[in-house]
């Protein structure tokens, strides 16, 4: 009885020292007593409160170190995320008018810098409300991310190209001159020609307004220059490319 009673002492401390050592590591953050704080109980347990602070505060701090850690590289990714959708045209992955507006500045101030030519175009489909009318909607923006997909695959990976709005786009050829730029972009004529929105049976057609940028002239100057030039190759019959 005696022995039995011993024995269940010695668990019961075993038991309530096992208890004590699997609480949690992090303690001190949602703690009640401040840290350091003893709490009221014998001094075997303010013993061992000691010990817990001095051995396992090194591996808690790495365990908060690991989670703060983690947490910064989620809010890195929603952040790089976050800027990405500030400056794309959500439907074909073109630049926004935000996204234009910063690369512009960096290819003016690089153009200057270098002395080099940057050419503009501005690009309008032809006759899209019809198609629109005609398939609906949804083939009209299957129609404009395919524009924009063959438009990549037919310039340069340095040219910048933007969805002005609706279905205006407008393409920034950097170190390139007036005449290259006209050939670059009546390729990319010739290639939508040849190829048909997937699904359909119809090849979309675009007329062009090209421009080189001159000297202290402003994004706006430019692009006014080049919307006069894609009027006049609208009014011309449309499918050309007409310089400013
Ligand atoms: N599907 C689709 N249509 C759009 C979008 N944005 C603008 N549009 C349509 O584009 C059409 C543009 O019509 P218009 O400005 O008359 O131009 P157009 O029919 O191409 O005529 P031209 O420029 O003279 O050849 C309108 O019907 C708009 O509704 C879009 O994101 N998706």
């Amino acid at each position: 009885m005696f022995k039995h009673d011993h024995s269940s002492l010695v668990h019961s401390s075993r038991r309530a020292s096992r208890r004590f050592h699997r609480r949690p590591t992090l303690p001190a953050l949602a703690s009640a007593q401040p840290p350091g704080c003893l709490p009221a109980a014998s001094g075997r347990a303010q013993h061992a409160h000691v010990r817990r602070f001095d051995t396992r505060k090194p591996e808690a701090t790495a365990l908060e170190l690991l989670a703060a850690e983690l947490r910064i590289g989620d809010l890195e990714r929603a952040l790089s995320e976050a800027r990405e959708a500030a400056h794309t045209d959500a439907l074909t992955g073109a630049l926004n008018r935000h996204g234009f507006a910063e690369a512009y500045q960096r290819e003016t101030a690089r153009s200057r810098r270098n002395n080099s030519p940057l050419a503009l175009a501005l690009i309008d489909l032809d006759d899209f409300k019809r198609l629109n009318d005609t398939l609906g909607h949804q083939v009209g923006d299957e129609a404009l991310v395919h524009l924009v997909r063959v438009m990549r695959s037919a310039l340069r990976p340095s040219d910048i190209l933007c969805r002005f709005g609706g279905e205006e786009f407008v393409v920034l050829l950097p170190e390139t001159a007036l005449s290259q730029a006209i050939n670059a972009i009546a390729r990319f004529q010739r290639q939508l020609a040849a190829q048909a929105i997937p699904g359909q049976e119809i090849v979309l057609t675009f007329s062009a307004g090209v421009v080189v940028q001159q000297s202290g002239e402003s994004l706006e100057q430019s692009i006014l220059r080049a919307d006069v030039a894609t009027y006049a190759a609208k009014r011309a019959g449309k499918n050309c490319v007409v310089t400013g």
